[in-house]
């Protein structure tokens, strides 16, 4: 199965891999934070899974905890198991015959799954065995009898299926170490028998090197050839392109036409789904306009992956040749020259199965390679989130934070800045209790900033829309535009204000405390775009924020905290409606209303029980139909209740249960209102796919909970 195939890749081959299963709390949470930390932490009802690894004695591992929720997805067994996975299967011996009939019937209906994705070992583990209301050693024995004979009868496997005959305690620890030294010998073991008769099953192709030197060479003749053949100019190839009288359809236009759309695309602001669309739509108008020259039917996968090979040789082209210049499309024939294996028709062969590739799914929806990872997916990164206190733009960030959200949200510019200025003061004073290196809140400056951006804004040239011929300048939507563009396209810096205040004034008590007009010269209503060269740093900046989009960084402090103000105001104007407890989920502050309402005035104990988890995972709309961006949503939301609960204990712990106010607990876990949070975790090509839609894939570029980890423990303010 295709799926399984892509999920093998996302995780890796190398570490060795553990599902831990079983009835919801059975202690299976517990036992692994037991054999990772050494201690048993306080661990909340576990939904969907995680990821955690560890190493034992010089080896890799990879545990899959599991909980709520997991089990109602199709396929979800094959994301976490494969016939290299070790599963434990956890019973907590401290309940009755009717959890016993349960956890078995659980046991059947996973092990039919396991049985069709294959397993390395499935052990039965008796838990819980220190506690006072734990079954007797011989009612236990007695289980053990029962549960060695469903597992005869569903697998019927002696080596690869036990019953743990010691008692198992993750909360005491008691023979937590020995199951994970069983298993650690049991799995080299089997390695070292299998070792040399091991054969793929799906070999990946693979060249040697001198092979693709070669393929290369030839592909750069080709290159060359048909280059030398090609002297149409790109602007008449576009032109006949959209006329549909080119005079042929082959590998090379294809590509031609995919670097044009690139390279405008990019000057819109658009990303590689949004390139894919346009593309598409060009296909089918030629299909329909001279159906016999263009008879290549669509196929979203196909183009995708193209789009991204073509993307990532105009980086690589960019990054070969320094330039600081946005490419034309006259570097169509140098861009391929640089990347000849665009040139291979039968490049996809190495990513995706042919099976695979054409299936309807493919086809229709953009679906992740099979054999191995398009270059540029899937790279953990670590660096810290926040931590931009120091960031000398940091007033030009908060202020084009606050132009665009006048743009996009049609509220009143007046009541908006004045909104802005406020949170903006409150929040520097807070920093600053903390943190001296955080300069003063002055009225004046801020006040400036705003003012810029916004002539800025306002002096964006109104998108000229031309799509039949190359643009020399960013056109992207004022709403849309990235602050990194706006700032090459205006030139504006931290010393912007120098053109226009005295340092004397700009940094005065009085500027402080109140507005004061520049000294130098006025705040221009429009700033004009004087230079070529500012342009061309803009698109420049706009293909860098498009091509490395590698590792998109939380919003200043500031700026949460200026969303959080309408996220807040949003949700009062929600709480009394009926859509309020409706699971139909219309906008991001409705969700975090909705969330918030199930899993924290719905929780006991701080803690959110299984109906409330089953409450959050009603959401239905296009924000969350997709599995992955549900469960990361409710993910995020837990862990940030697990957080605020374990500082709570910290603290005082007898303090009282009351339940927090949503206004206090956004504004201590500003992070949720950042809509574009995924993008810190995910990958858009992961995040975007079909396999993420149906199925829940884990984080490739950080992890989402890290309670597990050492050190991190006390370390419980995420901002
Ligand atoms: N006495 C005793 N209690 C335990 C033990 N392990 C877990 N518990 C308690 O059992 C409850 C559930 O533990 P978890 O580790 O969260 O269980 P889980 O299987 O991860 O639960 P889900 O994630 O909801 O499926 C908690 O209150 C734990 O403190 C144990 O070995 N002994
Ligand atoms: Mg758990």
């Amino acid at each position: 199965m295709a799926l399984q195939s892509v999920i093998k890749w996302l995780r890796g081959y190398s570490e060795r891999q553990v599902l831990i299963l079983g009835e919801a709390a059975s202690g299976k949470t517990t036992f692994l934070s037991q054999l990772i930390l050494g201690q048993a932490v306080d661990a909340f009802p576990t939904i969907g899974h995680y990821l955690e690894s560890f190493e034992y004695k010089c080896h890799p591992y990879m545990i899959w905890d599991t909980g709520m929720g997991c089990f109602r997805y199709p396929n979800w067994l094959a994301y976490v198991c494969s016939p290299d996975t070790s599963v434990l299967f956890f019973h907590d011996c401290t309940m009755d015959e009717e959890y016993t009939q349960e956890s078995l019937d659980l046991l059947s209906i996973i092990g039919k799954e396991m049985l069709k994705v294959g397993y390395r070992s499935l052990w039965i583990i008796f838990n819980k065995q220190d506690s006072q209301d734990s079954l007797s050693a011989q009612d236990i024995d007695h289980l053990r009898l029962v549960y060695g004979k469903r597992l005869k009868e569903i697998f019927d496997d002696s080596v690869k299926c036990k019953v743990i005959d010691y008692p198992v305690s993750g909360k005491t620890g008691e023979g937590v170490k020995q199951v994970m030294e069983d298993l650690h010998a049991f799995i080299t073991s089997i390695e070292q028998d299998h070792h040399q008769q091991q054969i793929p099953k799906h070999p990946v192709p693979k060249q040697s090197q001198k092979e693709e030197a070669s393929d290369d060479h030839n592909l750069k003749v080709r290159i060359e050839k048909e280059g030398s053949e090609d002297n149409m100019d790109p602007r008449q190839f576009w032109h006949s392109f959209l006329s549909a009288d080119l005079t042929g359809w082959d590998h090379r236009s294809h590509l031609k036409s995919g670097f044009i759309i690139t390279l405008e695309s990019i000057k819109e602001g658009k990303n590689v789904f949004d390139m894919a669309e346009t593309f598409l739509g060009h296909i089918r108008r030629l299909r329909t306009m001279k159906p016999d020259l263009f008879r290549n039917t669509e196929h979203r996968t196909m183009t995708i992956f193209w789009l991204l090979q073509l993307q990532n040789a105009i980086l690589k082209y960019k990054l070969h040749t320094g330039k600081e210049k946005f490419p034309s499309w006259n570097d169509f024939q140098q861009v391929l020259l640089y990347t000849p294996s665009l040139m291979n028709t039968g490049l996809w062969r190495l990513y995706y199965s042919k099976e695979h590739m054409f299936s309807e799914t493919a086809r229709e929806s953009w679906s992740l390679p099979d054999l191995r990872p398009v270059p540029g997916l899937s790279s953990l990164n670590h660096d810290s989130l926040p931590g931009q206190i120091s960031n000398p733009d940091r007033l030009l960030q908060y202020a084009f934070a606050v132009v665009q959200y006048t743009l996009t949200s049609g509220a009143r510019r007046g009541q908006v800045v004045k909104e802005a200025l406020d949170s903006l003061k409150m929040t520097t004073i807070r920093l600053r209790t903390t943190n001296s290196s955080v300069p003063p809140y002055s009225e004046t400056q801020a006040y400036f900033w705003i003012q810029v951006v916004h002539a800025a804004i306002q002096s964006l040239e109104a998108a000229p829309g031309s799509s039949t011929s190359e643009r020399s300048i960013v056109d992207v939507p004022a709403s849309r535009i990235s602050s990194a563009t706006l700032s090459a396209l205006f030139e504006l810096n931290s010393s912007t204000w120098k053109r226009y205040y005295s340092e004397k004034v700009w940094n005065s008590i009085s500027a402080r405390m109140a507005f004061v007009q520049p000294d130098l010269k006025p705040v221009p209503n429009v700033i004009t775009i004087s230079s070529q060269s500012q342009k061309q740093a803009a698109l420049f900046k706009q293909m860098e924020t498009a091509l490395l989009q590698n590792s998109p960084k939380l919003p200043t402090i500031e700026c949460l905290s200026f969303q959080a103000i309408w996220a807040i105001q949003d949700v009062q104007a929600l709480a009394g409606s009926p859509m309020a407890d409706s699971p139909s989920i219309s906008t991001h502050s409705h969700m975090l209303l909705y969330l918030y309402r199930k899993l924290i005035m719905g929780s006991e104990n701080g803690l959110p029980g299984k109906t409330a988890l089953e409450q959050a995972e009603k959401m239905t709309g296009p924000r969350v139909d997709s599995v992955t961006h549900k469960m990361f949503w409710i993910q995020i939301f837990l862990t940030a209740i697990a957080r605020a609960e374990a500082s709570r204990k910290i603290a005082d712990k007898e303090t009282s249960m009351e339940k927090v106010r949503f206004e206090t607990f956004i504004r201590s876990n500003l992070h949720l209102v950042y809509e574009d949070l995924p993008s810190l975790y995910y990958t858009p090509e992961i995040w975007q796919s079909q396999e993420a839609s149906e199925i829940m894939i884990s984080p490739d570029r950080r992890r989402i909970n890290e309670f597990l980890d050492k050190g991190k423990l006390e370390e419980l303010v995420f901002i």
